[in-house]
């Protein structure tokens, strides 16, 4: 497959997922992947504004604080983009926290949901644990600061346990999963379907802003508030949103120079 057949691939498509580009190596942060990855997610934006301008997209490849952008302004040129339908795959996040919290909480995964708010990069990867479901009692705020710590390095804990062989892929195959079913469920009419993800958002003033959407026949129905955040939520909100806007803002750059 490639150029030649992507037209093919995409036609008619009403979800399309985009994991391509590299990965990092031990050392890197997403940031280091946009001199590749930005074409690469330009040229598949173009592709899908001209055969499924419809499409719901689930943007994967990395920085995804930046591809989202870059996307979103593709398909503002082509004259497609719809709000609705742009997504920034933060499920991996959500699975990482929910993991965490059950082991040091003591309560099984399968019952466990966690928010995760922000972007999807170091600091900018914020979990909300004080809205965590079921609530524990039995944590301290240390362990609250390690399990947001464990949270936001964990793409980096996988690329140095791989040592040089990619960053983190089984557990994307599943978190990607989730999330490209919850958009279908979404789409054939399944009521509630609320994922995070990395959407255009008025939920601060960052012009896109992770948080919870609720999936519907149109892609996002709605994007839910941040809820009550603790002390230390709103100081790592008020932490993270240098770096999400200069991510935002070099994604929308390169969409218009290049
Ligand atoms: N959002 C998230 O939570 C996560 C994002 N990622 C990101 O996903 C991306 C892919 O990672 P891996 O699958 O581990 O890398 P990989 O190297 O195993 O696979 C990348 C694939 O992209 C393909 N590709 C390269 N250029 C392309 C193009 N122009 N058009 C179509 N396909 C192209 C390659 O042929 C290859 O099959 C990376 O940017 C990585 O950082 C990875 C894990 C989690
Ligand atoms: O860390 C990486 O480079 C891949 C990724 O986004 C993740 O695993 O969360």
């Amino acid at each position: 497959m490639g150029d030649d057949q992507l037209g093919e691939a995409l036609e008619g498509s009403d979800v399309v997922i985009i994991p391509a580009g590299v990965p990092r190596k031990p050392g890197m942060t997403r940031d280091d992947l946009f001199n590749i990855n930005a074409g690469i997610v330009k040229a598949l934006s173009t592709a899908i504004a001209k055969h499924c301008p419809n499409a719901l997209v689930n943007m994967i490849s990395n920085p995804v604080n930046s591809t989202v952008p870059i996307a979103a302004e593709v398909f503002k040129k082509a004259g497609t983009y719809d709000e609705k339908k742009l997504f920034g795959v933060t499920t991996l996040d959500v699975v990482r926290a929910k993991t965490f919290y059950a082991g040091k909480a003591g309560v099984p995964v399968t019952e466990v949901n966690v928010p995760v708010v922000g972007g999807h990069a170091g600091i900018t990867i914020l979990p909300l644990f004080s809205q965590a479901t079921p609530p524990s009692n039995s944590l301290s705020q240390e362990d609250i600061v390690a399990l947001t710590k464990r949270t936001q390095d964990g793409g980096t804990e996988v690329v140095e346990a791989k040592a040089g062989k990619g960053s983190a892929t089984l557990s994307m195959a599943y978190a990607g999963a989730v999330f490209a079913h919850a958009c279908l469920k979404g789409l054939n009419g399944v009521p509630d379907v609320v994922e995070c993800s990395f959407v255009q958002s008025t939920v601060t003033e960052l012009p896109f802003f992770a948080s919870k959407v609720r999936l519907g026949k149109n892609g996002v129905e709605e994007v839910f508030g941040l809820g009550e955040l603790s002390d230390f939520e709103k100081q790592g909100l008020e932490n993270l949103k240098g770096e999400l806007k200069a991510s935002i803002e070099k994604g929308i750059k390169f969409a218009h120079g290049n």
